[in-house]
């Protein structure tokens, strides 16, 4: 009976922060990288498009108009999944549970142009999105009825995205949602235990193997966690353990661009398209209660597998048993750190 190793040989990892399993078959990927890299043609897109919702001076659907911003814009999504003014009720009644639920919904243009994607843009404008992401998570934490603000971006069309100008979202509500919520139950048990964040220890262990790291800079670390699910999923983790973006000094959000830039261009060169992703960042709840258990951080959930028109699914097995993925982190990562620095289409 062969040694097991974790190149060869399917096993389990555990994500330590959700308390959930991934299935890995690396024997499934063991053909060497073959995948034809086909050209997706990307039309160039205007720097300014007149039928564009978020082009600022365009008026946006029922009728608001867009001022002719030239910093990031934040307005208060039209659409919103949650309401502020959301009447109190409850249903409870044996096995048939449901509460009303508050909250408030924004838009984030990351810039003016309409061109522009984050790998694209300067490091220095990415700041400027930091510093909104800072300023909407304080001011919309601060009210009464909000306990919880997910900061996320979905980009491509492949993810959803309904516009392809650069934008990121805000959804914020009273209950903690499901994914911090697990994530909170674990680091809140490793803090009580050991007094110390659990991303703090994780990012130390694996700066020390280097394996799964793809870069660092002053104040952030980008890496493929070892219990990545999607082929090329990533996280940028803060190096001091702050729990909030406010906690970060002027330097450490510049940084926290730079890495955002850094991780956006490798996507972006793996396979020379502007590459689809879910990101989002996970920070302390704005209940007003201190939350030291809680380590910044953001993750990335990109959908390609082999080519820039090749997905990952995650369907059957995954949805009744739990994930799996073929090719290892540690690949993912050799893969993505192999790559430019420079962007594809600045080459
Ligand atoms: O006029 C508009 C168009 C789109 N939107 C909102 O912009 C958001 C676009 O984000 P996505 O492309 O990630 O779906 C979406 O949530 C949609 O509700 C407006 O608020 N007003
Ligand atoms: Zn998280």
């Amino acid at each position: 009976m062969a040694q097991f190793n974790m190149e060869d040989h399917p096993h389990r990892r555990l994500n330590v922060l959700t308390g959930e399993w991934v299935l890995v078959s690396p024997h499934r990927a063991k053909r060497p990288w073959q995948g034809q890299v086909e050209k997706v043609s990307e039309e160039k897109r205007p720097e300014y498009d007149p039928k564009c919702y978020l082009c600022p001076g365009n008026e946006r659907i029922g009728g608001h108009l867009n001022p002719k911003y030239t910093e990031p814009y934040v307005f208060v999504n039209d659409f919103s999944a949650l309401l502020k003014d959301t009447p109190e009720g409850e249903v409870n009644e044996g096995l048939f549970q449901a509460k009303s639920e508050s909250g408030i919904c924004k838009v984030i243009c990351f810039s003016p142009r309409h061109d522009l994607t984050v790998p694209e843009m300067e490091v220095s404008e990415i700041k400027k999105v930091v510093d909104l992401w800072a300023s909407e998570y304080k001011s919309i934490g601060e009210n009464e009825f909000v306990n919880y603000v997910q900061i996320f971006e979905n980009k491509g069309s492949v993810m959803g995205c309904s516009n392809p100008h650069p934008h990121g979202q805000i959804w914020s509500n009273s209950t903690i949602p499901n994914e911090p919520a697990k994530e909170q139950v674990r680091m809140k048990e490793y803090f009580e235990k050991n007094g110390r964040s659990i991303l703090a220890d994780y990012v130390s262990a694996e700066l020390e193997k280097k394996d799964r790291i793809l870069f660092e800079n002053d104040h952030f670390v980008g890496l493929v966690p070892y219990w990545a699910v999607w082929p090329f999923e990533a996280m940028i983790v803060s190096k001091r353990h702050v729990t909030n973006l406010l906690e970060l000094t002027e330097e450490e959000k510049m940084s926290f661009a730079a890495a955002y830039k850094e991780l956006t261009v490798m996507y972006d060169n793996l396979f020379e398209v502007s590459f689809p992703y879910s990101a989002g960042i996970h920070q302390a709840p704005t209940d007003g209660e201190e939350h030291p258990e809680w380590h910044l951080h953001m993750h990335f959930y990109p959908p390609l597998l082999r080519s820039a028109t090749v997905k990952k699914f995650m369907v059957g097995y995954e949805m009744l048993g739990n994930p799996q993925r073929d090719i290892t982190a540690e690949t993912s990562a050799q893969r993505l750190r192999d790559l430019s620095k420079v962007h594809y289409k600045h080459r």
